[in-house]
């Protein structure tokens, strides 16, 4: 089984997250999740998730801290993830995010972070995201 290393974002607004759902017809389609994706090989995972949220939202940011690190096997997909969790923050002068490759976009509050809505493997890292809303 393969290990891929995804980068994702937690972007923080106002009391609100920012997330984004899976298309149709992707592994996991339908759920929502911290936006990001794969880092390519040589890659620099901060400089992936920069790219992604620019690819997928149309976002500019900064990425800082980790937030979590996670690791879990889709049997189902013959694959494993290491997710790496990072702070990020849009720029000033960066847009709104809107959904240009994936297929929803929104911010939520701390009640709509409802584990049955993302992949099992955001399960520990929700639990930090609503601590953080809260706190
Ligand atoms: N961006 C993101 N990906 C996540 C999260 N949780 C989680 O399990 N993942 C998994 O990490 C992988 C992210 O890769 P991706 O979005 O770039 O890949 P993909 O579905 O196109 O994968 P594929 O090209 O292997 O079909 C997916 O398997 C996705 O299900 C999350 O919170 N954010």
């Amino acid at each position: 089984m393969r290990t891929v290393i995804v980068a994702a974002g937690v972007v923080l607004e106002h009391g609100k997250v920012l997330l984004s759902r899976r298309k149709t017809g992707t592994h996991l389609e339908g759920l929502w999740e911290f936006p990001g994706g794969k880092v390519e090989a040589g890659e620099d995972p901060r400089a992936a998730l920069r790219r992604e949220l620019e690819e997928e939202l149309g976002i500019d940011t900064e990425v800082g801290e980790i937030v979590d690190v996670t690791f879990h096997r889709y049997e189902d997909a013959d694959k494993a993830v290491l997710l790496l969790f990072f702070e990020a923050s849009r720029t000033s002068a960066s847009p709104e995010p809107r959904a240009v490759d994936v297929a929803e976009v929104g911010w939520f509050g701390p009640e709509a972070l409802d584990p049955a809505s993302f992949p099992p493997a955001d399960v520990a890292v929700l639990a930090k995201v609503r601590a953080r809303l809260h706190g």
